[in-house]
């Protein structure tokens, strides 16, 4: 029989009360055999995020050297790069660090934003968690490059977006540990996608020129419009890009008008954007064919304090 809450209250404030008035010490009650077991996994530590960038930032400046080395075929300083980079924790550690930029008191899964769009273009219901009037039927399907998480936002409509997550390391079950550059090309349509989530992914990636070769191979993966799609679908299909601000405001090869152009140049039109003062969030629809334009790395400005970030189309 369960007891009301009130009544347990009540019940062992009397026992105490009992106990006190015959001055008895009160006996220790037993432990459960749960509480004596010994943990079977430590709690987990949170980084301070002073210590989550430096994580970050060193991986990605050894990432980049690695890389460097790699291209000039100096294997003995590759190596003593890639010991330094698993001194410093390797691709978990650094994952580890970049999920908790992702927790909620610093400011959340980047998936908000594309939720909070594909709402704004009627693509999703804002209320009911599905996607818009009889569309029911027309499951969008979104590749996840770079997933550290199968509980971000964009993972919270099943019933409607079919979710494809990937990255070089699979964190959990429900991520494929896959390198977008090697996954097989499409066979057919439906080996494509109506939503491309790059989030923090194209920085990651070394060479400028591996950066532009992942722009295109994301052209490849989207669906083509299908005009018999049912649902208001004039955002789709697109890819979600999301890039630290510096990359856009304060590198010394690409600046936002240069970003623009390399992606009309391989097909798509701006549809949202949105900056906070550490990120940039981008939603590109592919309206059209990639024009193969190359494009260089040129200098946009220059000044003491700025990075090298840089895009290369080939
Ligand atoms: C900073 S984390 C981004 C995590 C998450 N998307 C976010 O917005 O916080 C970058 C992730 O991209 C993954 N990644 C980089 N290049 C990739 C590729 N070619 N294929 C799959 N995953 C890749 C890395 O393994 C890493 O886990």
């Amino acid at each position: 029989m369960r007891l009301p809450l009130t009544f347990l209250r009540l019940e062992k404030h009397h026992v105490k009360l009992a106990n006190e008035g015959k001055g008895m010490a009160v006996k220790k009650r037993q432990k459960s055999l749960s509480q004596g077991r010994p943990p079977t996994s430590k709690p987990k530590e949170r980084m301070t995020s002073q210590r989550s960038r430096t994580i970050i930032r060193t991986h990605h400046r050894l990432h980049k050297e690695y890389a460097s080395a790699v291209r000039k075929g100096d294997t003995k300083l590759a190596a003593s790069i890639a010991k330094a980079i698993e001194e410093n924790g390797g691709l978990e550690v650094y994952q580890a660090a970049s999920k908790q930029g992702q927790s909620k008191d610093r400011g959340g899964d980047s998936s908000k934003v594309l939720i909070d769009w594909l709402q704004g273009a009627h693509v999703l219901d804002r209320t009911k968690r599905t996607v818009i009037e009889d569309a029911a039927k027309s499951i969008l399907r979104c590749l996840e490059v770079g997933a550290l998480s199968t509980n971000n936002e964009i993972s919270k409509y099943p019933k409607n977006i079919e979710m494809t997550r990937i990255d070089l390391n699979s964190q959990e079950m429900g991520i494929e540990k896959q390198d977008f550059m090697k996954r097989p090309l499409p066979a057919s349509e439906s080996d494509r996608f109506d939503i491309i989530s790059l989030s923090l992914v194209l920085n990651y990636v070394p060479d400028p020129a591996q950066r532009g070769a992942m722009l295109k191979r994301v052209t490849q993966f989207l669906r083509h419009n299908d005009p018999s799609q049912k649902i208001d679908a004039s955002v789709l299909p697109a890819l979600f890009l999301v890039l630290p601000l510096p990359c856009v405001e304060n590198s010394r090869y690409l600046n936002e008008r240069v970003l623009l152009r390399i992606m009309t140049n391989l097909g798509f039109s701006l549809m949202n954007e949105k900056k906070t003062p550490k990120l940039c969030y981008y939603l590109f629809t592919l309206t059209g064919a990639s024009n193969s334009t190359k494009i260089e790395k040129k200098k946009v400005r220059d000044g003491p304090a700025m990075n090298n970030f840089c895009v290369i189309v080939e």
